[in-house]
């Protein structure tokens, strides 16, 4: 693809990413994952080259659980709109370029949870949240027995481009997501169904973490 790339893309490619996207984050918001407006999602369309791609995201500020046509919009490797808008990309977008650039992924699902936000203050000083054995851990196609996997947790300052670099000094390839510290989780797949069922295992995981600690806790 070259300088015109998202051109080239079809009516359909572009209408496809739009739906899938649409029915990813109604599902996400039926289980009232966007408190507060919060939350973003992300899929790439057409070629991927780490130097550039294109991918539909949504809109900031937006109320996720509503469905409206203006819930998306397109932009290129850098955040850039890739055609006419007046809708405004997700102020993380940056962080969405950077996951691609890096991974090369389909999708990408960002949300705030009160079980990701806990975690990652709680195990703030060894900056990754470790998980030891659950069965879960094999949803990230990690299929040792009792696996220990460690998921990274980088800092949240206001100023996003200041977050891309510790994204890419801290994602391990390994693992398909990375928690932002009293912030959120972001989870990513190869496509839009790989990057739910990812979401749906960390949040699985960081509850888990969340119960033993506490039962560890009063045990002492
Ligand atoms: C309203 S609090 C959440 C935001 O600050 C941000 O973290 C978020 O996830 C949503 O931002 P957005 O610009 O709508 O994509
Ligand atoms: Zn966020």
């Amino acid at each position: 693809m070259s300088g015109n790339a998202f051109l080239s893309l079809t009516t359909e490619e572009k209408q496809r990413a739009l739906s899938e996207l649409g029915e990813l984050k109604a599902t996400l918001a039926s289980r009232g994952l966007f408190a507060g407006t919060s939350g973003n999602l992300s899929v790439r369309v057409g070629e991927y080259r780490p130097e550039q791609f294109h991918f539909a995201i949504t809109a900031s500020g937006k109320d996720k659980s509503r469905s409206t046509p203006e819930d998306f919009l397109f932009v290129d490797q850098d955040g850039k709109p890739a055609e006419s808008t007046a809708l405004k990309p997700s102020a993380e977008t940056l962080i969405h370029c950077e996951i691609y650039r890096l991974t090369g992924c389909g999708a990408i699902a960002h949300v705030h949870t009160v079980y990701n936000n806990v975690v990652s203050e709680w195990f703030w000083e060894r900056r990754a949240v470790p998980v030891h054995g659950v069965e879960l851990i094999k949803a990230f196609n990690i299929w040792e027995e009792e696996a220990s996997i460690d998921i990274p947790i980088v800092p949240n300052y206001a100023d996003i481009p200041r977050i891309v670099p510790e994204v890419t000094e801290r994602l391990d390839p390994r693992i398909p997501g990375i928690l932002l510290r009293k912030h959120g989780i972001y989870a990513w797949g190869r496509d839009v169904q790989e990057a739910k069922k990812h979401l749906e295992a960390f949040e699985f995981l960081f509850e888990y973490v969340y119960r033993w600690e506490l039962l560890q806790g009063s045990r002492r």
